[in-house]
């Protein structure tokens, strides 16, 4: 479970996030959307224990954020960040096996049986085993997309924080990631975080949307109570067209 009480934090004079409280469940896949700069990145390095300066409490497993260090907290959160570091300069394998690193003992990686095993599994969920020796600062954008989950699955932690983990990919590699992170979540009660931009994927991924805007949360509840004509007009100052999912029965949105 994730608990945020008071947070409020500011960039400068530019920016300031405001929530009061927010609550996210054990297994809960949550989307969270918003117009640019509304704060879903921020929120995401917040929790992620990127940025620290925050006031206010956001708890973790019943424990404090700032009481985990990054290696403990690594087993329990694992990140897929907007941009990739393109210090990244090593064969996709080996960026994935990183991973496990969370789980070494002291000064030394030794992978075992069982850290061979998921970075086999992972590579071959993400798609990627026909490019595991390719050096990833030569991938395509949703190539590195496809590699950064596959390592956020070899990481084996509970939570899952994305931050438009589809931006990247084609149709067929969205619908087959986002199958995957659903399987993930609701075989093993996972908790998935996931920003989008894509209103509609958001919907067909989550029970649970939430909107923010201006730094706050300007709405929380299921796709039928956010994706609403009002909603996504005041939020985004855009008259949608909000039509019924033929298959899934979740609202979609037509330009
Ligand atoms: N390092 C920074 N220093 C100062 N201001 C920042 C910094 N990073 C982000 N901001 C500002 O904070 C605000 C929120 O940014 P954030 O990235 O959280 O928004 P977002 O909702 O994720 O946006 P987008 O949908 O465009 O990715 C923006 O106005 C942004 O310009």
């Amino acid at each position: 479970m994730i608990k945020i009480e008071n947070l409020e934090f500011t960039y400068g004079d530019n920016f300031n996030l405001k929530i009061n409280n927010l609550l996210i469940k054990s297994g809960e896949r949550v989307s969270i959307i918003g117009p640019n700069g509304s704060g879903k990145s921020t929120l995401i390095k917040i929790i992620s224990k990127l940025i620290s300066n925050y006031q206010g409490k956001i708890s973790i497993k019943g424990k404090y954020l700032n009481k985990y260090t990054n290696k403990e907290l690594s087993r329990y959160l694992a990140v897929v960040p907007q941009e990739f570091n393109t210090i990244f300069n090593y064969d996709v394998e080996s960026i994935i096996s990183t991973a496990r690193l969370p789980y070494s003992k002291r000064f030394s990686f030794f992978e075992n049986y069982e850290d061979r095993n998921i970075i086999e599994k992972s590579l071959q969920y993400a798609d990627l085993e026909n490019m595991k020796n390719k050096i990833f600062s030569n991938l395509s954008g949703g190539e590195k997309q496809r590699v950064m989950i596959a390592r956020a699955f070899a990481q084996e932690a509970d939570i899952l924080l994305l931050d438009e983990f589809t931006s990247h990919l084609d149709p067929g590699h969205t619908d087959l990631l986002m199958k995957l992170v659903e399987e993930f979540s609701d075989s093993m009660n996972k908790t998935v975080i996931s920003i989008f931009h894509d209103i509609n994927l958001a919907s067909i991924f989550s029970k649970r949307i939430i909107v923010m805007k201006n730094g706050r949360v300007f709405k929380d509840g299921s796709p039928k109570e956010v994706i609403t004509k009002g909603v996504i007009k005041e939020a985004y100052d855009f008259e949608g067209h909000i039509i019924d999912h033929p298959v899934k029965h979740v609202p979609q949105i037509l330009f």
